[in-house]
């Protein structure tokens, strides 16, 4: 690992080469790689929090978690009866028999009690590289039993926040990394933000569950150019014990999935926000603080957890994009279009349907819902968030006329996919800053599915692709004669092409995705090359 922490950048092209780089020894051992998260955390004998919250968050994120265990609690939801820390040097030992065997995307840190140890983690992490360290600074369980005394403090600030990709302190926690500071306000936690983030982490997200007099339960996230106001419903329920750990190995889980910090933040919020509202009234132990239940979607059946979880950018490789007109012309369903378009290779849909009246829309919409999530293809709605609300569509497509992406998000929530056309890279900043997950980019060539849309050309591609911090797919009359050009261009974010008529103003939309491709495969493989 670098010094100054690990550089997670928002494109998804590292993750994917370790993929690639890691595919022949899977060939030969006839696996595949999973995302995977290191929990370096204590014990909780009462299964609440620590390693078995971190065990937990992660299995229910569906990513492995491996666990190096830094200390042993003796506790239940009265309070830690007693401690037990692990001798450093079997905490060394645990971490090089994970590191040097098994391939860790992500760290976790939870209680650390000693500076020996911290050192120890340290140490290791400049042995074995792992994409990304959260950190959860643990100091005080949530009874009020010190789990860390103040002489780590400065082994925190100086050694261990520097590396870190996100630290992510309570209120109480971040005052004692600031020195005892006062925090009450809102204001007082974007002030600790940025004085957090002055110490070297990336990211920081300062937890405000425990301020006082808000109805919310609001975080400030903090990535050192934006502060974000993150607000949940405060549950009300006594069964709050192990959130922090939860929240901070949720994060990890989906950063080690390939989400961006800020998706990944938001997504471990809601996620916890759900375990908790699922688990307000079950009882566990007699204390005044009981633990939740992480596993929720093994029971509730919820949709939204079902779906494939974060957005992968390689789904936009043959974005498929409906037009209703075009689909009549050629007599045929818009349901009977996109199974064909799926069963040529489509890697992702979009309903355009410019003129559906608004029930119709939403009929089509579930349909097509029901073979896109058959094949496990996401199915975006163009424009129209509502029906993308109403349908429980994995997304939405706007546009710069259209509702916001900032909107979008906030009425969808973390988990669904945003899209957000974008010609210029100004345009493309207010995407990601908005909470996109990817941009189109077009028209790449003049087009007559889209009336009077300006073109941008391969050199307007190039500027947006270059300067994105998302990733991008291409469109505006692309067809099987360029697309090789486009994809072979390779610029940076560029996971794929969107394409409407060349699909559907076809006769045999199958024997035409079939074609482009085939077509796009064989682009990728000559840019690989
Ligand atoms: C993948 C993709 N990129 C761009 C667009 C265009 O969206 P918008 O600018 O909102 O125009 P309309 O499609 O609404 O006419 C898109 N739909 N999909
Ligand atoms: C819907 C859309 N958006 C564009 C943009 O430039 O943002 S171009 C376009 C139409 C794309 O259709 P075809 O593949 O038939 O050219
Ligand atoms: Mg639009």
């Amino acid at each position: 690992m670098a010094s100054g922490g690990v550089i997670l950048s928002n494109s998804f092209s590292f993750y994917q080469k370790r993929i690639v780089m890691s595919s022949r020894m899977q060939e030969k051992n006839g696996g595949a790689s999973i995302p995977h998260v290191l929990s370096v955390a204590g014990s909780d004998s009462g299964a609440g929090a620590g390693i078995q919250a971190d065990l937990k968050a992660c299995a229910a994120r569906g990513v492995y978690c491996s666990t190096v265990i830094t200390s042993v609690t003796a506790q239940n939801t009265v309070g830690v009866q007693a401690v037990h820390a692990v001798p450093e040097d079997f905490v060394a030992q645990q971490l090089k028999s994970v590191l040097s065997d098994m391939q860790v995307d992500v760290v976790k840190t939870g209680m650390l009690p000693s500076v020996g140890v911290v050192k120890v983690l340290l140490q290791s992490l400049t042995e074995f590289s792992v994409r990304a360290l959260v950190v959860d600074p643990v100091m005080v369980s949530t009874s009020g039993d010190v789990l860390a005394g103040p002489s780590i403090l400065s082994t925190f600030r100086e050694e261990l926040l520097p590396m870190a990709n996100i630290v992510t302190p309570n209120i109480k926690e971040a005052s004692a990394l600031l020195g005892g500071i006062r925090l009450e306000t809102v204001a007082d936690m974007r002030n600790a933000a940025e004085l957090l983030h002055a110490l070297g982490p990336r990211n920081v997200l300062v937890k405000g569950g425990d301020l006082p007099d808000s109805l919310d339960a609001v975080d400030i996230f903090f990535n050192g150019e934006h502060f974000y106001e993150l607000r949940s419903s405060r549950i009300k329920t006594r069964n709050t014990h192990g959130t922090g750990c939860t929240l901070a190995s949720c994060i990890a889980a989906e950063l080690a999935k390939g989400s961006s910090m800020l998706t990944a933040v938001r997504v471990a919020k809601r996620y916890v926000e759900t375990a908790l509202e699922y688990s307000k009234d079950i009882l566990i132990g007699n204390g005044i603080q009981g633990p939740f239940d992480h596993l929720l979607r093994l029971k509730s059946g919820s949709q939204s957890f079902h779906r494939k979880d974060a957005f992968n950018p390689s789904d936009l490789f043959l974005y498929a994009v409906t037009d209703s007109g075009m689909n009549k012309k050629w007599g045929r369903s818009m349901v009977d279009a996109v199974a064909a378009a799926i069963q040529g290779g489509a890697t992702i849909v979009q309903l355009r349907e410019k003129d559906a009246e608004t029930r119709d829309f939403l009929e089509t919409a579930k349909s097509c819902l029901a073979v896109c999530r058959s094949h496990g293809v996401p199915l975006l709605i163009n424009d129209r968030v509502d029906v993308a609300l109403a349908s429980d569509a994995d997304g939405v497509h706007v546009g710069q006329s259209d509702m916001p992406a900032s909107v979008a998000r906030t009425l969808l929530g973390p988990e669904k996919i945003i899209g957000v056309s974008c010609k210029t890279i100004e345009q493309a900043q207010q995407a990601w800053i908005g909470g996109a997950d990817y941009i189109g980019c077009g028209g790449v060539y003049s087009t007559n599915t889209k009336a009077n849309n300006p073109t941008v050309g391969l050199d307007g591609l190039k500027t947006v692709c270059s300067a994105s911090k998302l990733p991008v797919v291409a469109i505006g009359g692309i067809n099987t004669s360029n697309a090789g050009t486009v994809m072979e261009m390779g610029l940076p974010n560029l996971k794929g092409v969107a394409v409407v008529s060349a699909l559907f103003d076809r006769e045999n939309v199958l024997a035409e995705t079939k074609k482009l491709h085939a077509l796009l495969m064989e682009a990728s493989s000559s840019k690989i090359q």
